[in-house]
């Protein structure tokens, strides 16, 4: 790393946390230097786990920060893998292109791995950033900008059960929270919440709203029981027409077909409204299925969640997998060498192993490709037509191919 403007290269340590404003204004400036509302700063304060948050210091400045949060990630099969949550990543632009990112992009790495978390995980600014480091895009979100004038929407047998509540968000939070606990294990990607995590969602500064209203909720109830929630805004607007107010939707689960129905049609419903904005949904989530003209919906996939195997041979014993597998893995890993070289891996829909192993090798691949694969939602045969995944012996491909794939999709729920 070249030295800074002092002679020394900066230093890297744990952020204490009587240091938390000072570095927390480092990331504000390098997004742009838009202040945050008290309410949101207090919060990122309270959910900072300050050993896991690395910062970078120039004398007294604070030139760098990078946390990892100590989450944990569904995999498929349904296990939750212990995962380091890469945020609040920044370089002060005085010091930018001199190896900052990379000395502590290293530095966490290795932490990471003594703390024996498998796989780190994180959501990019941008999608040219991380890839050098080993993290590969794993899982896709979707997103839509739905004419509901003029797209119908289908529900299945049941949705008449359910009943739409008007809720305040934070008195029915206990409940939705059930709802999205009971959720995680069925869907790679889902974060199980830790403690402080659920307010998160309830964030409602006015610089969010973009001129919309405040957070509004609903739950759905069967028999008096929360079968799932939304959060939204109404941003309202007026032509000469009449109007054409926007509904925009912030969080919704369903712990069924007919209550994420009863959901979605209240949200086409809603009077004075003509479009619905919905983003950071699952791929394939089933309102896709019940609308009458997806064209007009407007989807839109987009990269989400990255993954990094920090522990190649842990981290492809932590999951499952849907067809049985016996292959040989050929890893490239210039950043996280202990990675490097060939790895065994047997496992079926039970359980797997994974074992460096002297054997040839069936496929040669890449850490960030495995990263890309790890959760089920990239093709390793969409990788090969790439040529980011090469194919060693016959047929290897196709039984790896079948065997990490998910259904249903990989799906992060909320950045971080
Ligand atoms: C998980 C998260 O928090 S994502 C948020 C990331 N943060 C931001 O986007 C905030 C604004 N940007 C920044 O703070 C900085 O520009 C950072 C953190 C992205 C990069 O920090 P730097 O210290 O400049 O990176 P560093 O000097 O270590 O660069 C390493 C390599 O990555 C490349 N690189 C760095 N940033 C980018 C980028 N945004 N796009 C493309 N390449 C990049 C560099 O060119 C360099 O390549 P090289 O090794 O071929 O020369």
């Amino acid at each position: 790393m070249a030295n800074d403007s002092t002679g020394r290269a900066p230093e890297l340590r744990a952020l204490r946390p009587d240091e938390w404003d000072t570095a927390y204004d480092n990331l504000l400036r390098a997004f742009g230097g838009l202040p945050e509302s008290d309410e949101e700063r207090e919060m990122w304060r309270s959910i900072t786990e300050f050993d896991r948050f690395l910062a970078a210091w120039d004398g007294e400045r604070c030139v760098g920060t990078a946390g990892a949060f100590s989450f944990r990630l569904t995999v498929p099969g349904g296990t939750s893998v212990p995962a380091a949550g890469v945020t609040m990543v920044s370089v002060a632009a005085t010091h930018r292109r001199r190896g900052v990112l990379t000395s502590m992009m290293r530095r966490q790495l290795d932490d990471v791995r003594s703390w024996g978390e498998p796989l780190a995980v994180l959501c990019a600014s941008e999608p040219a950033i991380y890839g050098r480091f080993g993290y590969g895009a794993a899982s896709f979100q979707l997103d839509a900008e739905i004419d509901t004038v003029r797209v119908g929407l289908t529900v299945p047998d049941g949705t008449d059960d359910v009943q739409v509540r008007y809720s305040d968000p934070a008195e029915v939070l206990d409940a939705c929270e059930a709802v999205y606990a009971r959720l995680v294990p069925g869907r790679p990607g889902m974060l199980a919440r830790r403690p402080g995590w659920e307010r998160v969602g309830l964030l409602d500064p006015e610089s969010d709203r973009d001129g919309a209203s405040p957070l509004q909720c609903v739950v759905a109830e069967r028999d008096g029981e929360t079968v799932g929630y939304a959060r939204y805004r109404v941003k309202p607007s007026w032509s000469a027409a009449g109007p054409d107010s926007q509904v925009v939707l912030s969080a919704l689960e369903a712990l069924d077909p007919a209550a994420g129905a009863a959901l979605w049609r209240f949200l086409f419903g809603l009077d004075l409204t003509s479009s619905l904005v919905a983003r950071g949904r699952p791929v394939d989530e089933g309102w896709q299925y019940l609308v009458s003209d997806i064209r007009r919906c407007r989807p839109a996939r987009r990269d989400a969640l990255y993954v990094r195997p920090v522990e190649v041979g842990a981290a492809l014993a932590a999951r499952t997998y849907r067809a049985p597998v016996d292959v040989v893995l050929e890893v490239e890993d210039a950043f996280c060498p202990w990675n490097a070289g060939r790895w065994r891996l047997s496992g079926d829909a039970k359980g797997a192993s994974c074992e460096p192993t002297r054997d040839a090798a069936d496929l040669a691949l890449s850490a960030r490709e495995l990263g890309a694969a790890y959760l089920g939602g990239v093709s390793l045969t969409a990788l090969a037509t790439a040529g980011r995944v090469r194919e060693l012996r016959g047929g290897a491909l196709a039984e790896a191919a079948l065997a990490f794939g998910s259904d249903p999709a990989p799906w992060m729920p909320h950045g971080f």
